[in-house]
């Protein structure tokens, strides 16, 4: 192609992802329990349909407008590509503060909304589905497929692949909870055992006695901490909206996460210490979890920050200012389309269950299992037949305790958990050879774009741009 055409087309495929394939403002009233009514204002964009269906979540949040919900959705669309999914970016959002309303308030505005999503197409399983993100759960996922496959779905037979993020017994998957934390935790593990990204930050390789902070102690960030320690990481203090707790000897996950659930807050939590310095971003760590919501690492606190690397279980936790301020401070910052992709890749196996109508490892787990054990028998067998003069000596082969579980067969939790560590090892492994083929030190953020938007860049080239 001639240099020209070349310019043109690039700039061309860049104009076309500035902007919003589609935009959704929606407003409803809702009857309050005490028999009053309030509009309700939501939002559902669509990034990019460049592949179908478009994918992204559903947050609740006095934060949410048209700005938030569009620069969310761009970041799926990005998201989406950089680990592989087949999907177009999306995200919606209610503008409420969730806490000021009982169930059955969030409920029908949980219902509506998803009525009002489905009469414009902006819900289904083969055009756009929605899954958690703050402040809605399984909960709202199940409300939201009820309500779908009740209405316009009823005749679909795939309707329940509307939404991901759904309880088991509604067609949810087993993982898709734990799913960002774990694949945070899968990132990271690549990225603390490579020897030369560890030295550019000046870090040992491996995770014992490592030391972290988490911003956010909700879904991300409970996975997040949960993950780490387990690989023998000192979490030394939890950062929430109403306070922060800390211990230099390390939090225990289990007691606060046990803590978080009853009292509703990390304040007070008998096993830690309240925060009384000035900003706890700012204090000594290896590793910084922001799992919060975005912009909240400023300019203001960048220069400060201690940790070598951090990596971004929230989406746009950084600004464009403190990016910039951490880069020049050599700081390895694992950005949001790459890091918390685990929550979407997991979704990504919830739909394929729902559309496929059976569990994965449903056909094959007796098969397989009665393989194994035939495996060994025929070794035996032979082993018997060559040293045990024609069968007389016995040679038995018996399975470790690890390998009898092993060959008992893959539930479908484990092959969400292998599924999403290869998703998230290849990623990772992917970005490290980006990041070192175009000598982009410690800027991750520029490599992951450089990667997803080349993988955009070439369906939007095969499909044609224009009719
Ligand atoms: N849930 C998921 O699967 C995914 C979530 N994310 C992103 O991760 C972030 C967190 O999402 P979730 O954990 O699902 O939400 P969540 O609602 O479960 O948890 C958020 C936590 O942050 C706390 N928080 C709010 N404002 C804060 C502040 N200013 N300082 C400290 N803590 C604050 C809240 O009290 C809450 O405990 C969001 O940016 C979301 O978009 C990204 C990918 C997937
Ligand atoms: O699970 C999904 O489909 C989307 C999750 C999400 O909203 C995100 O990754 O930011």
């Amino acid at each position: 192609m001639e240099l020209n055409e070349r310019k043109q087309k690039v700039r061309s495929i860049m104009s076309y992802l500035e902007k919003p394939d589609a935009m959704l403002e929606v407003h409803f009233p809702v009857k309050k329990d005490d028999g009053s009514y309030e509009m309700i204002e939501g939002y559902r964009c669509i990034h990019k349909s460049h592949k179908m269906p478009a994918k992204g979540g559903i947050r609740y949040g006095l934060g949410v407008d048209r700005d938030e919900i569009f620069a969310l959705a761009t970041i799926m669309t990005y998201k989406c590509a950089a680990v592989g999914l087949p999907y177009g970016g999306s995200k919606g959002g209610i503008c409420i503060d969730s806490k000021k309303y009982s169930v059955n308030e969030l409920e029908r505005i949980t219902r509506r909304y998803t009525i009002e999503l489905a009469r414009k197409g902006f819900i289904g399983p083969e055009l756009d589905v929605p899954a958690p993100d703050m402040a809605t759960g399984e909960r709202e996922m199940s409300w939201m497929a009820d309500t779908y496959h009740k209405t316009f779905g009823y005749r679909d037979l795939n309707a329940i692949g509307c939404v991901t993020g759904k309880p088991i017994n509604q067609g949810g998957i087993h993982g898709r909870t734990a799913a960002t934390g774990r694949g945070i935790f899968n990132c990271l593990d690549q990225i603390l055992n490579s020897e030369d990204f560890m030295k550019m930050v000046g870090l040992t390789v491996g995770w014992k006695g490592k030391t972290f902070i988490i911003q956010g102690f909700g879904n991300v960030g409970q996975h997040c901490m949960r993950y780490f320690c387990r690989m023998g990481a000192i979490c030394v203090g939890v950062l929430e909206y109403d306070g922060s707790v800390v211990n230099p000897q390390g939090l225990n996950f289990d007691e606060l996460q046990n803590y978080k659930l009853t009292k509703g807050t990390v304040n007070g939590f008998p096993g830690a210490q309240a925060y009384k310095g000035k900003n706890l971003l700012c204090e000594p760590c290896d590793i910084l979890i922001p799992a919060a919501g975005e912009k909240l690492i400023t300019k203001e606190v960048a220069p400060d920050i201690k940790a070598k690397i951090l990596a971004e279980g929230a989406n746009g936790p950084i600004t464009p200012a403190a990016d910039k301020i951490l880069l020049q401070r050599n700081t390895l910052i694992l950005p949001d389309l790459f890091a918390n992709s685990g929550g979407v890749t997991v979704s990504y196996f919830e739909w394929l269950k729902n559309i496929n109508h059976t569990s994965f490892g449903r056909l094959t787990f007796k098969y397989e299992q009665d393989s194994n054990y035939m495996l060994l028998k025929s070794v035996q067998d032979s082993l018997e037949k060559h040293f045990g003069q024609d069968g007389a000596k016995k040679i038995p082969i018996v399975p470790s305790e690890d390998f009898k579980k092993r060959i008992a067969g893959a539930s479908e939790k484990d092959i969400v958990h292998s599924g999403l560590a290869y998703t998230m090892e290849r990623s990772a492994k992917a970005l490290m050879t980006t990041a070192k083929e175009f000598k982009l030190g410690t800027d991750f953020r520029t490599a992951a774009y450089v990667s997803s938007i080349e993988k955009i860049f070439h369906t939007v080239t095969e499909a044609g741009l224009t009719f």
